[in-house]
């Protein structure tokens, strides 16, 4: 399995969001240390995700970063992505393993020790840690965890935890503090001004 990236970009694909420009704009600068989240609306066909995903590997495959997609391991499979992300209204994370193969990475969602190490025994190289602050990207969520939270998590498993949840790149250093490997951002990266400079600076703290 390859190493995992610190910066995980996830896919805006709300109306008015050009999620490819993104994409362009950060893989230079974030190259390896990238991995992108194909993630679409609940009404978006398959067929609109397959072809999302189609171009979002295709433009990652120069820079050798990895892809993943989200819910979706159909998609994933058929796009030829690297693999995918579930959370709790997905497959289970066995079912997940068993769906995408042993060498595929496999991202489960986390907001407990408990459920966290329950992910890891099944199966899950990485996990989604969070939300660590309130978001408006999503709606539903359970009260942030902040990063006592993550801690709690990152202290009981083995895998990498990537922290999620209106992160930008001056909450990297409290978060890895507390034990997070890295980032997974949609607001950090799809509504800065410059995706780039946003980029620059959240690989920068995520690598100092
Ligand atoms: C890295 C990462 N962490 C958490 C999530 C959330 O997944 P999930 O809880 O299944 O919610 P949806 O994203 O499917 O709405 C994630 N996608 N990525
Ligand atoms: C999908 C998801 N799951 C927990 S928070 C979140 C959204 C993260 O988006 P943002 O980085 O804009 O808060
Ligand atoms: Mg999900």
């Amino acid at each position: 399995m390859p190493s995992l990236g610190r910066l995980h970009l996830i896919t805006d694909t709300r109306p008015g969001r050009d999620p490819l420009a993104v994409l362009q704009a950060v893989l230079p600068v974030a190259r390896a240390e990238l991995v992108v989240q194909v993630r679409v609306e609940d009404a978006t066909t398959d067929r609109e995700a397959y072809d999302l995903t189609r171009r979002v590997v295709a433009l990652c495959q120069p820079y050798d970063v990895t892809c993943l997609v989200n819910d979706r391991l159909h998609v994933a499979l058929a796009a030829g992505a690297a693999g995918g992300h579930v959370g709790a209204d997905d497959l289970p994370v066995a079912a997940a393993r068993r769906v995408l193969g042993p060498a595929a990475v496999l991202g489960a969602t986390a907001r407990e020790p408990g459920s966290a190490v329950a992910a890891t025994t099944a199966g899950a190289s990485y996990l989604g840690v969070g939300p660590y602050r309130a978001t408006t990207t999503k709606d539903g969520l359970p009260p942030a965890i902040g990063a006592a939270g993550v801690q709690a998590v990152a202290g009981a498993v083995g895998v990498p935890v990537i922290a999620i949840g209106a992160v930008t790149a001056e909450h990297v250093p409290a978060l890895r503090a507390a034990g997070a490997y890295g980032v997974a951002v949609v607001g950090a990266l799809s509504g800065a001004t410059d995706p780039a400079r946003a980029a620059a600076a959240l690989i920068g703290a995520l690598t100092c």
